[in-house]
């Protein structure tokens, strides 16, 4: 087939709030039977990279693009990754990419439009954004891009409806509604949802986003505006390229910690069950890979908010350094008290 006619790849970019079920959803589709080629390109918030580890799937390609939201700098990350990829074209049925919890989608979704390779050679099928039952009432306070990560979908995951009663479904669902009445929503819990839900859609619907962003075509060049809103109590950056605004929630920091020296479990499970509990409103998730004494598994713990879960996941490999990678995500995170309660649980 000519370069002109080959059918263009489908794109579907995932998105939700931190600790939503992104990775989980991604998990599943990677681990179902599918028999297509998928590549995945993920962005993290925080210098660690742990999510790379928590994907499933032997056989996938995994890009990733560190540090920081996808906007105006990672942007280049992701057109270099896609022409890297258009390259091998072929050789892959479809590209996902999976966005921090933080990033806006809708600068992610604007490169498929105005990067012309890009836009020669992709297609974006479908925004997915996968939101949390139990906190988006929460964030749709307080954290713009959870907004606009739900304006911005053509389908919606509402995930862990097990953590929540029939009447606070019934609410979030009411104020998802009221942002976004068109997507088609999915209530699920674990994101179990069919692979045809959310791949393949052909959903992305233009007019829609240029009624809410009437110049989300525009391409942007670098002399955009840095300003600053105070919202309530918190302090939002806000660029405007030509009018697509995008934000950045300044207060949000990471904290990454790292040692190769074991750790001790019965040190280690109460402090963090303890931390999360007096602190969690302000850790709002936290992630690791754990290396404990004595211990041939690798244990890997997810947090969001109060809530932790933990399970040895595998054994470590021959010749695989047993390193032991944390990472938290929050406001006014008290780090010198995580510094210090980490490395007590070193065992030395
Ligand atoms: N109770 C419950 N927990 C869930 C559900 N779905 C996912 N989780 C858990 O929520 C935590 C976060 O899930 P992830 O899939 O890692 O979330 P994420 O959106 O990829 O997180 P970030 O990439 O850090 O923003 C994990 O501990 C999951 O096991 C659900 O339906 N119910």
């Amino acid at each position: 087939m000519s370069e002109a006619t080959a059918p263009k790849i489908p794109v579907t970019v995932l998105t939700g709030y931190l600790g939503a079920g992104k990775t989980t959803l991604l998990n599943r589709i990677l681990s179902e039977n599918h028999g297509k080629k998928y590549a995945v390109i993920v962005n993290e918030f925080g210098e660690i990279g742990i999510d790379n580890d928590l994907i499933i799937g032997a056989d996938e390609e995994v890009f990733e693009m560190n540090n920081g939201c996808i906007c105006c700098t990672v942007r280049g990350d992701l057109v270099r990754i896609m022409e890297g990829l258009m390259k091998r074209k072929g050789k892959f049925d479809a590209i996902i990419v999976e966005t921090t919890g933080l990033a806006d989608p809708a600068p992610v979704a604007q490169t498929f439009f105005v990067d012309e390779d890009v836009q020669k050679n992709a297609r974006l099928d479908a925004v997915v954004t996968v939101a949390d039952a139990k906190w988006l009432s929460d964030r749709l306070k307080d954290a713009p891009e959870a907004k606009n990560q739900i304006a911005f979908a053509d389908v919606i995951v509402l995930n862990k409806t097990d953590l929540v009663t029939k009447p606070e479904l019934a609410e979030v669902e009411a104020r998802i509604r009221g942002i976004n009445p068109y997507a088609k929503l999915h209530r699920t819990e674990r994101c179990s949802v069919a692979l045809a839900d959310v791949l393949d859609r052909g959903a992305f619907d233009l007019d829609r986003i240029l009624d809410i962003e009437p110049d989300f075509l525009e391409a942007d060049d670098h002399d955009h505006d840095h300003d600053h809103h105070h919202h309530g109590h918190d302090h939002h950056h806000h660029h405007d390229h030509h009018g697509l605004k995008h934000y950045h929630d300044e207060e949000m920091q990471s904290l990454a910690l790292k040692t190769d020296k074991p750790l001790d479990p019965n040190v280690f499970m109460p402090w963090l069950q303890n931390l999360v509990q007096m602190e969690g409103q302000k850790i709002l998730r936290s992630k690791g890979i754990l290396a404990f004494h004595d211990d041939e598994d690798r244990y890997v713990f997810q947090g969001v908010h109060m809530m932790l879960e933990g399970n040895h996941q595998r054994k470590w490999k021959e010749g695989e350094p047993r390193e032991s990678r944390l990472v938290f995500i929050g406001r006014e995170l008290p780090e010198e008290a995580i510094r210090q309660g980490f490395e007590s649980c070193i065992v030395s």
